[in-house]
């Protein structure tokens, strides 16, 4: 029996279920969408509902055979191209997130950079400026004690001349870790600039800066700086004040640098705040 021509599977009316399931399943779909073709129509030839409108079972599955070699070759090829574009796609994506990570790792980098000073690994003076007045503000505002403590290493000049600037270097960073280990999370240990640190001490009061500066006094006072087979003894002098209602940093900075001038005055090696 022969369909009429009209309600038959028209082999153009296929392609675009055939494009449709390349697009949505790349190569499996056009592998998928072939066979289901060939055996539908195989078994309607067989059962003599001839979809290609001819009368001869044989030649009808050749005219199918032709028609799914014709179809199948173009339909392969976009399978093909939808599938490479998956990939280039999927590699254009691992290319864009690793150079996301590369740039997030960078701006860290860049932003401990920003914040650090090379040498000792402590924070640098930009970052304890921004940090400390934004730590005024706010002990301002709630009426909370706030100290800072500036610290300045005794006789670090000589220090240079008898034992070179590689020993220098090492007391500074040695002088470093050693009292960031001795300070609170809260606490902020900074390098001012050549042999000078400023610490800034929110919620603490003149008597406990005056204590936590004389703690880590002591602390490098007791602990030499090994540096190859040498060995020196080092201490420091420092200056603490506490804000004022009112006050900026640069008014608490002149105040503890006072304290510091006093220390050095009165024979270094100790901690002072301001006489006022
Ligand atoms: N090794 C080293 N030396 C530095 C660095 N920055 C500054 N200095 C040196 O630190 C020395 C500071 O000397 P002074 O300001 O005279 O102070 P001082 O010798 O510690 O004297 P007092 O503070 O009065 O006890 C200078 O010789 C600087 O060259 C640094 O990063 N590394």
């Amino acid at each position: 029996m022969t369909l009429p021509r009209l309600f038959i599977l028209q082999e153009y009316l296929v392609l675009p279920l055939l494009a449709w399931m390349a697009l949505k399943s790349k190569m499996a779909g056009v592998a998928l969408g072939m066979t289901i073709v060939g055996i539908t129509t195989a078994i309607m030839i067989h059962y003599g509902l001839n979809p290609l409108g001819m009368l001869q079972a044989n030649l009808a599955l050749t005219t199918l055979g032709a028609y799914i070699l014709c179809v199948s070759i173009p339909m392969l090829v976009l399978g093909t191209a939808l599938d490479q574009l998956d990939e280039q796609n999927a590699h254009l994506e691992q290319i864009v997130s690793a150079r996301t990570t590369a740039l997030v790792e960078a701006n860290a980098e860049l932003q401990a950079l920003a914040h650090h000073d090379p040498l000792t690994g402590a924070a640098n003076r930009r970052y304890f400026i921004e940090e400390t007045e934004k730590n005024i503000l706010r002990a301002q505002r709630y009426e909370e004690p706030l100290c800072i403590c500036i610290l300045d290493i005794d006789h670090f000049k000589a220090i240079n001349d008898q034992y070179g600037h590689g020993m220098g270097d090492q007391v500074l960073k040695q002088l470093a870790t050693l009292c960031q280990s001795l300070l609170r999370e809260s606490d902020l240990f900074a390098r001012w600039g050549g042999e000078e640190f400023v610490i800034l001490l929110p919620g603490v009061d003149i008597h406990e800066a005056l204590q936590v500066a004389d703690k880590l006094r002591m602390a490098v006072a007791s602990s030499p700086i090994r540096f190859g087979q040498l060995q020196i003894a080092v201490s420091f002098s420092a200056g603490v004040a506490q804000c004022r209602a009112n006050e900026d940093l640069d008014s608490m900075l002149s105040r503890a640098d006072q304290g510091l001038y006093r220390a050095k005055a009165s024979g270094r090696n100790r901690v002072l705040h301001t006489a006022d």
